[in-house]
């Protein structure tokens, strides 16, 4: 049996992140939130987005931005579902499993859960997350 390794540089960060969105720009549902409704610059994302994961699984600081606002003016612009929740989660699970496994890896897989949560939370308090 083949044994994956954990999540343990910036680089093995950068690969999970680009997979990642590879599988959600492809994806029905959520590829046209990001190119269409948000008009993502992926080569501007892509980087932010693994400052993000460096910084919350690797201690690295480089991130210093908010998601929480990003994705209430998100959902002010185009309708956002628990559903899209949980196919983002669903994607994120599949990517990050693929690749990897361990402590750092599991660490991943909760903080995603636990800020998908708070988020969902936030923007149904106001009312910006409409029903499945
Ligand atoms: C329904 C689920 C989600 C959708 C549709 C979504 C969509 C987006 C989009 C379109 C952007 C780019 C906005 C822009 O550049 O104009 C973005 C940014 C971002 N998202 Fe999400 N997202 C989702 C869930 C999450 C979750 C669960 C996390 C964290 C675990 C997350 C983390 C981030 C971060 C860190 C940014 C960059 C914010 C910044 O610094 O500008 N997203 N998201």
């Amino acid at each position: 049996m083949m044994t994956l390794p954990d999540i343990t540089t910036e680089a093995d960060v950068a690969l999970f992140v680009a997979r990642f969105y590879e599988r959600i720009r492809q994806d029905p549902d959520l590829g046209p939130i990001f190119n269409t409704v948000a008009q993502v610059d992926w080569p501007t994302h892509l980087p932010n987005i693994e400052r993000f994961w460096s910084t919350m699984l690797l201690n690295t600081g480089t991130y210093t931005g908010n998601p929480m606002p990003v994705h209430f003016n998100l959902a002010r612009k185009t309708p956002i579902r628990p559903a899209h929740f949980d196919q983002w989660l669903a994607l994120f699970r599949q990517t990050l499993t693929e690749h990897f496994a361990g402590e750092r890896t599991n660490e991943a897989l909760l903080r995603a859960q636990g800020i998908a949560t708070v988020m969902q939370g936030r923007l149904a308090g106001m009312d910006l997350l409409v029903e499945n």
